[in-house]
């Protein structure tokens, strides 16, 4: 079976979104999906995660610092995850037969079995999906995607990380689907 998919992984913060945003620059073909971003507040401090659709267009909470007396099911270190938030925007995003980036499969999307459930039908259908997921975790459905056939992984770290993004973007245009 040909390799047709791209995980992208590496450590937290080494780069694995700016890489994905190079690569959608870069691309001359119709892209969807979301990428995660970090929210900081006005002092700099970093106060949760949005999800944020590659057009730029459509933004939903991830994540925020969760208030100490609220006890939710959904939460991560100190994070709480906004599962309708998410869902509402990430899922939408993943919809139509484009190039579709999905930045990231992590722990906290995993609360939601809708996402996990598309995900797993996203690498099923005839397209091309770039993903990013965690160097290391315990989520099966990453561990899985990992053992694919049809899927490339590329490990990015500080010393790679100026000079990947150039043969994942090759790797890309030499896929024929
Ligand atoms: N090649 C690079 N050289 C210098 N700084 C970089 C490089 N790539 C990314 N950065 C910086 O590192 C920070 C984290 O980058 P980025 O968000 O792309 O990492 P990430 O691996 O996606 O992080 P996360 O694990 O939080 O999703 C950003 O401030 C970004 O500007």
């Amino acid at each position: 079976m040909s390799k047709r998919h791209v995980l992208i992984t590496g450590l937290p913060g080494v780069g694995k979104t700016t890489i994905v945003k190079k690569l959608c620059k870069e691309l001359q073909t119709p892209i969807s999906g979301f990428y995660t971003e970090e929210v900081r507040d006005s002092k700099n401090v970093r106060i949760g995660f949005d999800v944020v659709s590659v057009d730029e267009s459509t933004r939903g909470v991830l994540a925020r610092i969760s208030d100490p007396n609220k006890n939710s099911k959904y939460t991560i270190g100190k994070y709480q995850v906004y599962l309708t938030e998410f869902e509402d925007c990430a899922l939408l995003q993943l919809q139509g037969p484009d190039l579709l980036v999905i930045d990231e499969i992590g722990k906290m999307e995993m609360f939601s079995s809708k996402f996990k459930h598309e995900i797993e039908l996203c690498f099923k259908q005839d397209r091309i999906v770039i993903a990013t997921v965690p160097l290391k975790c315990n989520i099966t459905l990453v561990e899985q995607l990992k053992k694919r056939e049809d899927c490339q992984l590329f490990t990015v770290d500080k010393q790679n990380r100026n000079h990947i993004f150039q043969e994942i973007l090759q790797f890309i245009k030499k896929i024929n689907i």
